[in-house]
């Protein structure tokens, strides 16, 4: 059997041997202390999912599950080389960039009556189909198009031959657990095995296995077989827009060095240094302000672990990326080109 690194463990590693980037405990503790209030708002919790996201499915049916399933394996690379030039898919009158130009893609091709969320359609798509569907309204098309087009096919045949074609299957399988989960996909399906190696240690984020994780609960509402009892133990999911913040709002920081290379445009690669310390520290630092998010809670008497886990940190974080995309706009992100994240 195949071991997969924690990828708590390998974050914590990575913290305390990183050379360019850091954790700055004061500043998450600052950060969990500015949360206090928001997190016990009602869309700080699984609800705000769909409450707060248009695009998202409303139902918590087999195909709202194949939805997220669709829409998780091609969760990667939406950076544009120039921001003034991007990917953009109109959709019921809003022009949608970024992950929710994935989203409104995906939605505009089930309303022109396209299966895309069916295994038994994108397992044998053609490329000119899935261009057709991921069709941008600029000229700039939907970044890794033919990675995407391997990845559905290969996702498509899996869940057809080992899940019956739906990916509720397989969260039945898990049985509420959100760790068998999680490594139910990594077995099953190799493109979600984001892994690297430090200092000599094999390391992982599974960055779009986890979120799948994650969407599936909130999608499922965290009821019925979505009632992963230990939905806690994931970690954020190390993308390019969660460091961005963590560095804006203090909680992270990177050596000059870095910085200079990020201000270039310089791209990495999966598995550079750099981005490696990024990914891991951003993981790191999470976890802490979960930690005392807690603490600050427990000190007033409350248990609070059954509202706050890093899932929805992470998802607080990453729309507060894009609600404060002006502000953030000196903080770079780091460009790498993959199908991680
Ligand atoms: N850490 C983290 N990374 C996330 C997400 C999501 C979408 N989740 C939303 C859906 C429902 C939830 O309520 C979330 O609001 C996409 N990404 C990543 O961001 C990048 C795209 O960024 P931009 O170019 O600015 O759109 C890309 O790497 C993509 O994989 C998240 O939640 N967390």
């Amino acid at each position: 059997m195949e071991v997969f690194p924690s990828p708590l463990e390998s974050a914590r590693f990575i913290a305390d041997n990183s050379k360019d980037v850091s954790v700055d405990e004061e500043g998450a503790r600052r950060v969990a202390e500015s949360l206090f209030d928001k997190v016990s708002a009602a869309d700080f919790g699984v609800a705000g999912w769909k409450s707060l996201h248009e695009l998202n499915p409303q139902a918590a049916s087999e195909e709202a599950v194949d939805w997220v399933f669709l829409v998780d394996t091609l969760n990667f690379s939406f950076w544009s080389e120039q921001e003034e030039q991007k990917y953009l898919v109109k959709y019921k009158g809003k022009t949608h960039s970024g992950y929710w130009s994935l989203c409104a893609a995906v939605n505009r091709a089930l309303d022109d009556g396209i299966p895309i969320t069916s295994a038994s359609y994108f397992a044998t798509m053609t490329l000119d189909q899935v261009k057709h569907v991921f069709r941008s309204d600029t000229e700039v098309p939907i970044p890794l198009i033919e990675e995407r087009h391997r990845l559905l096919n290969e996702s498509g045949t899996v869940l057809l031959e080992k899940f019956g074609g739906s990916f509720l299957t397989c969260v039945k399988m898990s049985e509420k657990s959100a760790q068998k989960l999680l490594h139910l996909v990594l077995q099953n399906f190799p493109s979600y095995r984001d892994e690297a190696v430090f200092e000599k240690k094999k390391v992982s984020f599974y960055k779009r296995a986890q979120i799948l994780v994650a969407d599936t609960w909130s999608v499922l509402e965290g009821k019925g077989d979505g009632s992963f009892d230990d939905i806690s133990s994931l970690t954020i999911f190390a993308d390019y827009r969660i460091p961005q913040v963590l560095v804006h709002l203090k909680a992270m920081k990177y050596s000059e060095e870095l910085m200079k290379k990020l201000r270039e445009g310089t791209v990495f690669h999966s598995g550079d240094k750099e981005e490696v310390e990024i990914r891991g520290c951003s993981i790191w630092c999470c976890a802490l302000i979960c930690k005392h998010l807690l603490e600050l809670y427990e000190k007033k008497g409350q248990d609070m672990r059954e509202k706050i886990n890093a899932v929805l940190l992470d998802y607080y974080l990453w729309d507060y990326a894009r609600d404060h995309r002006e502000e953030m706009k000196d903080i770079p992100f780091h460009r790498v080109r993959c199908i991680y994240y």
